[in-house]
C-alpha cells in the first residue's frame, strides 16, 4: 500500500499542479482565453467526464483557498472563466431541461426527458425553400418513405458540415410540422451537452423561446445584456466573441418579433443596445457575433420569415418511422406487459398506428389507450382524428376531476364548471384561430371572457389542454398544447352555440356583433357553410378544423361526449346531404390540396364509398397524379387506409396505371392479399418496392399480376427474391409478357426451392424461358414438396405471334401500299430506298408520297417483331385508316393520332413519336446493333419498343392507350430496312 499510495500522492500532485499553472495562465491574461485550453488533453470518452467533475472539484477548491487568502479579487476573476460560468449555466440548464412539459409537471410528476426521449427521423431538408402549406396537410407526409434516398441525420450531427463541403455551417434551420418534436429536440441537444455528454466543443448554449422574447419586443438590450438576462450564470462574462457560443431559437411561428430583413439597421457591436427584433436579425444575417452558431426551429409554414441566404442548412423533423414508435411506448410504459398491450392495440387500428409518427398523437394515444383499456379491455378503438380528441378531452376531465376536485373517476364527467370552462376554452380557441393566433395574452383571454386571475386555474385544470407559460417575469402567455387542440374545440365550440343558441357562426362574411347573427335550425347549411369558408381559406387554416367539425357532426362521436351535447335530430340525413355536398365540391376541380382534405372530411363522416371516391378522381384525372406531391400522395394512402374500408384487393388501375402511383400507394398495397398490377407501366424499381412487401413478416400478399410490365429479369431477380423468404405465402404470381428470358426462371426455380409450400400458380406465358428455364420450372410441378400445380407457359398454338424471337411474327409486305421509291427484294422482306420511281401500279392503298409502306395482317392481339435497319428508319404501327394520297400530314406516320412510331438512326439516338409529338428516349453513342423489336398487345393498350443487343432486349419506350382498330406494322426509311 505504501507504494500505491506514493503513486496516488505523485498522479494527484502533478494533477494539481497542472491544474494550477494552467489557471495561472488564464488569470494572467487579459482577454478570456478559449476553452481549447482546457480540453488539451486526449482523453478518452468515459475518463473525460470523470475529469472534468475532478477539474470542477478542484476547481471550488482553489476558490474556496483563494478566498481564505483574502484573495477574493483573484478568485472572482477565476470565477469568471469560461469554465466557471460554464458549468453554471450546465447546472442550471440541466435543471430546467431534464423533464419535459406534458401538462402534468403541475400534478407534481414530471417525465424525465431523458427517460423518454426516443431517436426522431429527421432529414436534411434541402434548400430553405418557401413552403407556406398549413401543416396540418403535410400530418401524414412524414410516415413513409419516399423512394428517393435521403439524407437522415443524427441529433448529434446537427452541426457537422457534411461532406463534400467545405464550409461550416453557421444556421441551422429545422423545420417541421406542430407536435413533431423540434422543442423536444433542442432540449436533448442541450441536455447531452448540460450533462457533459456531447457537443463538448460548444462553450455556452443559448437555448432561447420565440415565446419568451414576444414578451420583450418593447424593450431595448444589447446582445450581451439580452444573454444575462436569460441566463444570470454568465454575468461575469462580458464579451463572447473568443468563445464558441450556440443560441438555439425554438418556435419561430411563434414570433411576434416584426424581424424585417430589409432594415437597414446593421448593429455589429453586441454590446450596443437595441430592440430584440434588430439584435435578432443582425445575429441571423451574420452581423452580429459572426463567430457564434445559431439553431432556428420553426413550424413550415413560417420558415420564409427568414431569407434562405442566411441559412446554412435545413433540416426537416419527420417524427418517428415504425420502429421508433415502438420504442417510444417501450420507454414510456415501463410496465413491459402494458406496453405490449398499448402496442398491440395502436398497431391493430390502421389509422392510430398511422397517426402515432407524430409524438404528439404518440402521447394523446398513450393517454387515451392506457386509461380505455384500463376501464374496458374491449374498449372500441378510436379510429378517426375526431374519435381520438374526443377520448382526449373526456380522459383530461376524468384526470382533472380525480386530481384536483377530489372527486371519483365513476362520476359523470361533466360538471357544470367543466362545461363552463370547455365553453370559454372552445370560444378562445375559434376566435383566436380566426385570427391565425397559437399564442395569446391575458388580453386576449379577457375577450373571451375568462377571467385572467382563474387563467392559471384553467391551465392548472386542463394543463394538457391549455397550457400556460411564463415569460420571463413578465405577462403570462398561453397556447394550447397543441394547435390540432386548439381546432378541435374550435369545432366543438361552432357546435355548442349552433345547438345551444341556434346561431350559425359559420356563416360567411359574419358580422361580429351578436345582433346581427342569423339564426337557423337547419344545420344543413352550417355543414356547407363550414365547407366553403375552409374552401374559400387561402392557407388552409380551417383545414382541420372543419375534419373535427364534420366528425363532430356524427351520433356516435356526440354519444361519447355524453350530455355535453344535447343531440342533434335527423343526423343521418344531414350526413347523407352533407356528403354530397362535398362530393360535388370535390368534382368541381378544386386544388388537390383542397380535394384530400374533402376526402378527410369524408373519412370523418364514415362515408362508406370513399375509396371508390378517391379512385373515381385520379382515374378521371380530376385529381390529376402529375400534380400530387408526395405528401399530398401519402395522404392519400392514409386516407384509404384509414377508411376502414375493406382494401383486400387493390387494382392499380382503379387509381392509376403509373409507375408512380404504385410507388405512392405502396403502403395500401402492403395491406392487401390481391395485388392487380397488371399494364401499369412497372419496371425494375417497382420490383424493388414490391421485393420488400413480399419479404415484411407479416406480409399478407397472396396473389400478384404483374404481367405485361417491362419487368425483364432483373426485375423478376427482385420478385424472387421476395418470393424465396420462408415467410412470404405468396400463392400465385402473374409474369406473363414480362420480357423474361432463361435466367429469370432459373431465379424463379430457386426460390421455389428455398420456398416451395406457398405458390400454387405461376404464369410465365409470352416470355422467352428457353428449354432450360421450362424444365426447371417444369421439375417443381412434379415435385411432390412443391405446392406449384399450374404453370402457365407460352401457348402451343401460335396467336397472333409469340414474344419471342425464334416464333417471331412472320410479317409480309403489303405490296399494294409500298411507296414508289422503295425497292422490295429478297423474299419480299427486304426494303431499299431507290432514287428513280418504280413502276408500281395505281393503287388506292398506296402511299404516293411518303416512301411508307404497311404489312398485310392487321394485329388485334399480340404481336412481335423485329427490324434491322441502316441509316435512319421509323418504325411504325398504324390503323388500316391512314390516308394514302396527296402530300399531307394525314398520310405521314405519326403525325395523326391513328399511327404511333419510333425513330432510329445509326448514331444510336432513338425518338418515339406520336401525334406530331416527339420524344428521345435514348441516346448511347454505342450502337450496340441495328436491330430494334417491336411487341403490341392491343388489348392491353400497350406498344412497347426495344434495342436488341446480343439477345436480349434494352427498353426504350412503351405507350399506353386505347387501341380501337387492328394495327398494321409499317415502316418509313432513308436508307434500308429488313423484316425479320
Ligand atoms: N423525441 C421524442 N421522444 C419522446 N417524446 C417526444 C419526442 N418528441 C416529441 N415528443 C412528445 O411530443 C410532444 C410535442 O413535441 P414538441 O413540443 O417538441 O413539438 P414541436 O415540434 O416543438 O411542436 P410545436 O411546433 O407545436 O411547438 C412533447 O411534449 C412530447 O410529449
Amino acid at each position: 500500500t505504501n507504494i500505491l499510495f506514493q503513486l496516488l500522492e505523485n498522479n494527484i500532485v502533478t494533477f494539481v499542479k497542472h491544474e494550477l499553472r494552467k489557471m495561472h495562465k488564464v488569470l494572467s491574461q487579459h482577454k478570456p482565453p478559449s476553452l481549447e485550453t482546457e480540453n488539451e488533453d486526449v482523453m478518452e470518452e468515459a475518463f473525460e467526464k470523470e475529469m472534468r467533475n475532478s477539474k470542477e472539484a478542484f476547481e471550488k477548491i482553489t476558490l474556496n483557498f483563494l478566498r481564505r487568502m483574502k484573495q477574493e479579487e483573484l478568485a472572482d476573476r477565476l470565477q469568471r472563466t469560461p469554465a466557471g460560468a460554464g458549468s453554471k449555466l450546465k447546472s442550471s440548464l440541466k435543471k430546467k431541461f431534464q423533464s419535459v412539459f406534458e401538462g402534468i409537471a403541475k400534478a407534481g410528476s414530471p417525465t424525465l426527458l431523458n427517460q423518454i426521449y426516443t431517436e426522431l427521423y429527421i432529414t436534411e431538408g434541402g434548400t430553405g425553400e418557401v413552403n407556406d402549406e398549413h401543416e396540418v396537410r403535410q400530418i401524414e407526409a412524414a410516415s413513409r418513405k419516399p423512394h428517393r434516398p435521403e439524407t437522415t441525420i443524427r441529433q448529434e450531427d446537427i452541426f457537422k458540415v457534411p461532406p463534400g463541403r467545405d464550409q461550416p455551417i453557421r444556421t441551422v434551420m429545422t423545420k417541421g410540422v406542430a407536435g413533431i418534436g423540434k422543442t423536444v429536440l433542442t432540449q436533448k441537444f442541450t441536455l447531452d451537452w448540460a450533462e457533459d455528454k456531447a457537443h463538448q466543443n460548444i462553450h455556452f448554449i443559448f437555448p432561447f423561446t420565440f415565446r419568451e422574447l414576444n414578451v420583450l419586443r418593447e424593450k431595448k438590450f444589447s446582445l450581451v445584456e439580452l444573454v444575462h438576462h436569460f441566463f444570470t450564470e454568465t454575468k461575469g462574462i462580458c464579451s463572447f466573441e473568443h468563445f464558441q457560443v450556440l443560441f438555439i431559437f425554438d418556435g419561430l411561428d411563434e414570433s411576434r418579433l416584426p424581424l424585417d430583413f430589409h432594415n437597414k439597421e446593421i448593429l455589429t457591436d453586441a454590446t450596443e443596445s437595441s430592440s430584440v427584433d434588430v439584435l435578432l436579425t443582425n445575429l441571423i444575417r451574420g452581423k452580429l457575433l459572426p463567430s457564434a452558431l445559431l439553431w432556428i426551429t420553426t413550424r413550415p409554414a413560417a420558415a420564409n420569415q427568414i431569407p434562405p441566404q442566411c441559412v446554412g442548412v435545413v433540416t426537416e423533423v419527420r417524427g418517428f418511422n415504425d420502429p421508433q414508435k415502438k420504442k417510444y411506448f417501450r420507454k414510456r410504459f415501463r410496465d413491459e406487459q402494458q406496453a405490449s398491450r398499448i402496442i398491440y392495440n395502436m398497431k391493430k387500428s390502421r389509422s392510430l398506428h398511422i397517426m402515432c409518427h407524430i409524438p404528439v398523437f404518440c402521447w394523446i394515444t398513450a393517454t387515451v389507450l392506457e386509461d380505455l383499456l384500463e376501464t374496458n379491455k374491449r374498449a372500441i378503438l378510436p379510429r378517426t382524428l375526431t374519435e381520438m380528441y374526443i377520448h382526449f378531452l373526456v380522459v383530461q376531465t376524468k384526470v382533472n376531476k380525480v386530481k384536483y376536485d377530489g372527486g371519483a373517476e365513476a362520476d359523470p364527467h361533466w360538471s357544470p364548471e367543466s362545461r363552463k370552462m370547455i365553453e370559454s376554452l372552445g370560444k378562445l380557441a375559434f376566435d383566436q384561430l380566426q385570427k391565425g393566433n397559437l399564442i395569446f395574452y391575458g388580453p386576449d383571454l379577457t375577450e373571451c371572457g375568462i377571467d385572467i386571475r382563474a387563467a392559471s386555474v384553467y391551465s392548472g385544470v386542463f394543463t394538457q389542454i391549455f397550457r400556460e407559460e411564463r415569460g420571463l417575469y413578465q405577462d403570462k402567455v398561453f397556447c394550447f398544447v397543441h394547435l390540432s387542440v386548439q381546432e378541435f374545440l374550435a369545432a366543438l365550440h361552432v357546435h355548442l352555440t349552433f345547438i345551444n343558441s341556434g346561431v350559425n357562426l359559420m356563416q360567411i362574411d359574419q358580422p361580429t356583433s351578436d345582433k346581427f347573427k342569423t339564426k337557423t335550425k337547419e344545420p344543413k347549411s352550417l355543414h356547407e357553410n363550414a365547407v366553403d369558408k375552409a374552401l374559400g381559406s387561402t392557407n388552409g387554416h380551417l383545414d382541420l378544423f372543419l375534419r373535427f367539425f364534420l366528425g363532430l357532426s356524427l351520433q356516435s362521436n356526440q354519444s361519447l361526449l355524453l350530455d355535453l351535447f344535447t343531440q342533434t335530430k335527423s343526423s343521418t340525413e344531414t350526413r347523407c346531404k352533407t356528403v354530397q355536398y362535398i362530393k360535388e365540391k370535390i368534382s368541381e376541380n378544386v386544388s388537390a390540396e383542397k380535394s384530400i382534405n374533402l376526402f378527410h372530411c369524408l373519412n370523418e363522416l364514415n362515408d362508406r364509398s370513399l375509396v371508390e371516391e378517391i379512385q373515381q378522381s385520379l382515374s378521371s384525372g380530376s385529381l390529376s397524379k402529375d400534380e400530387l406531391s408526395p405528401s399530398q400522395w401519402s395522404a392519400l394512402a392514409y386516407i384509404l387506409l384509414s377508411s376502414g374500408q375493406d382494401l383486400d384487393e387493390f387494382d392499380l388501375k382503379k387509381y392509376s396505371a403509373s409507375q408512380e402511383a404504385f410507388l405512392r400507394l405502396l403502403p395500401v398495397i402492403k395491406i392487401s392479399s390481391k395485388a392487380l398490377l397488371s399494364v401499369c407501366d412497372l419496371s425494375v424499381r417497382s420490383c424493388a418496392a414490391l421485393s420488400t412487401v413480399l419479404r415484411a413478416p407479416l406480409s399478407c400478399l397472396r396473389e400478384l399480376d404483374l404481367s405485361n410490365n417491362n419487368l425483364q429479369d432483373e426485375g423478376v431477380k427482385l420478385v424472387a427474391a421476395g418470393l424465396k423468404t420462408p415467410t412470404c405465402k405468396l400463392q400465385i404470381l402473374r409474369l406473363s409478357g414480362c420480357l423474361v428470358t432463361e435466367e429469370g426462371c432459373l431465379v424463379l426455380g430457386a426460390a421455389l426451392t428455398f420456398n416451395p409450400s406457398h405458390l400454387r400458380e405461376l404464369d410465365l406465358s409470352y416470355n422467352h424461358p428457353g428449354n432450360t428455364g421450362v424444365e426447371v420450372l417444369s421439375a417443381h410441378l412434379e415435385d411432390p414438396g412443391c405446392t406449384l400445380e399450374n404453370l402457365r407457359k407460352n401457348p402451343e398454338q401460335n396467336l397472333d405471334c409469340l414474344l419471342s424471337p425464334s416464333d417471331s411474327c412472320q410479317l409480309s409486305i403489303d405490296t399494294n401500299t409500298v411507296s414508289r421509291k422503295m425497292r422490295i427484294s429478297g423474299d419480299g422482306r427486304k426494303v431499299t430506298h431507290v432514287a428513280e420511281d418504280e413502276l408500281y401500279p395505281d393503287h388506292p392503298d398506296r402511299f404516293d408520297v411518303p416512301p411508307q409502306f404497311l404489312c398485310r395482317d392487321g394485329l388485334s392481339g399480340r404481336g412481335y417483331w423485329e427490324v434491322e435497319w441502316g441509316g435512319q428508319a421509323l418504325l411504325a404501327v398504324s390503323y388500316k385508316k391512314i390516308e394514302r394520297k396527296g402530300n399531307t400530314h394525314d398520310c405521314l406516320f405519326a403525325w395523326n393520332d391513328h399511327s404511333w412510331s419510333l425513330r432510329c438512326s445509326d448514331n444510336g439516338v432513338f425518338s418515339v413519336l406520336q401525334n406530331k409529338a416527339e420524344t428521345t428516349v435514348s441516346a448511347s453513342s454505342s450502337s450496340v446493333s441495328n436491330r430494334v423489336a417491336v411487341y403490341v398487345d392491343c388489348p392491353a393498350g400497350t406498344l412497347s419498343f426495344y434495342r436488341v443487343s446480343s439477345g436480349s432486349l434494352l427498353h426504350l419506350h412503351t405507350f399506353n392507350t386505347t387501341f380501337t382498330e387492328p394495327l398494321y406494322p409499317g415502316n418509313d426509311f432513308l436508307v434500308n430496312v429488313k423484316l425479320s
